[in-house]
């Protein structure tokens, strides 16, 4: 096999119910995932060694030593099978780094299926996710993708009936926020209260059952959102302009800084897009709809 090219999306969190801060340093959560027609690409040819190259939205952020999680994922997946680490990993990026879409994660899980192809290792659905697993909490729901929920520190995960398609507009915004940073700010803003166990929310659970945008506009929750805000509060901004143009709900996406916001239909979604463009509250507004499906082989 020459060359193995796997596209694989972004997501956005539609709850994020953080609850206590365990002795491992992760927060057990329930975590409502939704994949989202934002996709990035990774393809996998034979090579000496591993090898990665990073081209498109934020490639610059992007490191290309072993910190980059595409070539971690092969030398994990190297490790565990015996298979040698040979392989020349490209990345083509859309989904914005460091923004609070997974797209680290989302390179990740497209590496592992990728070279799991390319090498023949063939692991089981259930092999792969455990390897996604250790590679980080958001990489499992790449590969699974749809509208899950993810229990634990967020790999633990259950998919979920969403009826139709959403109509998202994503407001990029300029740099990153540390997801590390995100969570000890969130402890620290509630270090004076009693935090309870995270509770999925019943209201988000029906709206998506019935596929009822205004519903689920309304029940968006992202318990991240005022530590990201209290660490960029130029975001308080985006999501009032969001509001103001009419969007059915808006929400700092993960650990921000992109903010996400639920349009009625695809042609709401444009208007919204080009209203936020044209108020300079974001580097860029770009439409993408949800769900859709994880990382696939193309
Ligand atoms: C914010 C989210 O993107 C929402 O889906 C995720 O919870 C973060 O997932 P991720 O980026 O894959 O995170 P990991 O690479 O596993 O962890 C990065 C850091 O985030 C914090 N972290 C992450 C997950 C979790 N349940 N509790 C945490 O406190 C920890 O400080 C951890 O060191
Ligand atoms: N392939 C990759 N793509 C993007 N970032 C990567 C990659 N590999 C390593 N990184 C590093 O990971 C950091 C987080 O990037 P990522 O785009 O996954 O953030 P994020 O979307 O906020 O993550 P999450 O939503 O999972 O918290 C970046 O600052 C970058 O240094």
């Amino acid at each position: 096999m020459t060359s193995v090219t796997v596209r694989v999306p972004g997501k956005v969190n539609l709850q994020i119910s953080v609850g206590p801060l365990r002795a491992d340093g992760y927060h057990e959560l329930v975590n409502v995932f939704h994949a989202v027609s934002l996709y990035d690409e990774v393809s996998a040819a034979p090579s000496d060694r591993v090898r990665v190259r990073v081209s498109g939205e934020g490639a610059d952020q992007v490191p290309l030593d072993e910190d980059n999680l595409a070539g971690r994922a092969a030398r994990l997946l190297a490790d565990r099978t015996g298979h040698p680490a040979r392989v020349a990993l490209e990345i083509r990026k859309a989904i914005p780094v460091a923004g609070g879409m997974a797209g680290g994660s989302a390179d990740a899980a497209a590496a592992l299926v990728a070279c799991d192809a390319l090498w023949g290792t063939d692991l089981s659905a259930g092999e792969l996710h455990a390897l996604a697993a250790e590679l980080g909490s958001d990489v499992p729901f790449a590969l699974m993708g749809g509208t899950a929920v993810g229990r634990g520190r967020g790999e633990d995960l259950v998919p979920v009936t969403a009826r139709g398609t959403f109509h998202w507009v994503f407001a990029l915004a300029p740099g990153g926020l540390s997801t590390a940073a995100v969570y000890a700010e969130c402890d620290l803003l509630r270090r004076h209260e009693a935090v309870p166990e995270p509770a999925a929310s019943d209201a988000l659970m029906a709206a998506l059952a019935a596929g009822d945008a205004k519903a689920l506009g309304a029940a968006l929750a992202n318990d991240l959102q005022p530590a990201s805000l209290a660490l960029r509060p130029q975001l308080a901004k985006v999501l009032r302009a969001g509001e103001d143009f009419g969007a059915l709900g808006g929400i700092v996406s993960g650990s921000g800084p992109t903010c996400a916001f639920l349009a009625e239909s695809g042609r709401h979604a444009e208007e919204l897009a080009l209203a936020l463009s044209d108020a300079g509250v974001c580097r860029a507004a770009v439409r993408a709809t949800g769900p859709v499906p994880g990382a696939v082989i193309v």
